[in-house]
């Protein structure tokens, strides 16, 4: 195979990878209730971003938040769904593997929380 012909098929991968994800992130969008809310959350603080004038700083915080809470939402799907493969029996690994899962979507969702009160609260005072 050609140096061209290598980096064609490099880059079919890639736009195949791409292609790939992007399908799960709407399968996940289509099928749970939680990635819509969080999705919608997303769509309201990036409007209040703007609105609000935030700060660089403020903009990482925010984009870090909804990027750490929307990715452990996929993961815990993933999970939930891996553990749903395995078995259908009630089994305490298996609701360990979930309920941990689901924790890890708590800890970024109430970190995002307090994170946006703290950079929307004093914004919004003097907004109004
Ligand atoms: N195979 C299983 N064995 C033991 N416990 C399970 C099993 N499947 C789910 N559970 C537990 O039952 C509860 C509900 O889980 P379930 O997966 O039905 O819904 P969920 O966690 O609310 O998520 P979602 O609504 O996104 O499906 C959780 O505490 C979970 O750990």
């Amino acid at each position: 195979m050609g140096l061209q012909d290598q980096k064609t098929s490099e880059i079919k991968r890639l736009l195949k990878s791409f292609a790939f994800a992007s399908s799960g992130l709407m399968n996940v969008f289509r099928h749970e209730r939680n990635f819509q809310i969080h999705c919608i959350l997303m769509v309201l603080a990036i409007a209040a971003g703007f609105i609000l004038e935030i700060s660089f700083m403020e903009w990482y915080m925010v984009i870090g938040s909804i990027a750490a809470v929307l990715s452990l939402e996929l993961m815990n799907t993933a999970i939930e769904r891996t553990v749903d493969l395995v078995t259908d029996e009630m089994r305490p690994l298996a609701k360990a593997a979930k309920d941990a899962a689901a924790g890890s979507v708590f800890v970024a969702a109430i970190a995002a929380f307090f994170i946006g009160v703290l950079i929307f609260t004093p914004k919004i005072i003097e907004f109004l």
